[in-house]
């Protein structure tokens, strides 16, 4: 069950339940043959559309592709950018699965009171908001603030 805490992104738990579930079936697509580590992810917009992903790996490591972000940026390439929650779905049975730095930064891109549901295999999961996972972050607001004079 849900941890308290956090934004309940106003999902019903049935609309909860079937996100975790959606990430776990996108990680049975991960291509992870270089870390065997598979990840799925399942993202809620605005508007109800699920997005999913997994991990894309390559044969130039460092070029791998975190399921997250597959599922963020298939929906902004469809026109999707505001954001209610993700589930993020890995095989480690003993701690929810936490999205790296990256993702937390791409994330963060679209807000930071948007929910992420960390989960385990038995869907189980704990809710955490984007701003909780990357505390004082850097966002576009950022690059509009006022600069010393000359640059
Ligand atoms: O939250 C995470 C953590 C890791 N990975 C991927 C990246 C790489 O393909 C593999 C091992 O790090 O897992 C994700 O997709 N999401
Ligand atoms: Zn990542």
């Amino acid at each position: 069950m849900a941890e308290k805490s956090a934004a309940s992104a106003g999902l019903t738990d049935e609309q909860i339940h079937e996100l975790v579930q959606k990430s776990h079936q996108a990680k049975q697509r991960a291509y992870a043959p270089y870390s065997n580590f598979r990840v799925g992810a399942a993202l809620h917009t605005e508007d109800g559309t699920i997005f999913t992903g997994c991990n894309v790996e390559n044969s130039s490591y460092s070029l791998a592709c975190c399921a997250e972000r597959t599922a963020i940026f298939k929906a902004v390439s469809e026109g999707y950018k505001s954001f209610r929650a993700i589930a993020i779905a890995g095989d480690v049975e003993s701690e929810f699965l936490a999205p790296c730095g990256s993702c937390r930064q791409v994330m963060r891109e679209f807000g930071t009171d948007w929910t992420v549901y960390l989960t385990k295999p038995d869907l189980s999961y704990r809710t955490m908001t984007v701003g909780e996972l990357l505390p004082c972050s850097f966002g576009p607001d950022d690059l509009n603030k006022p600069k010393v004079k000359g640059q």
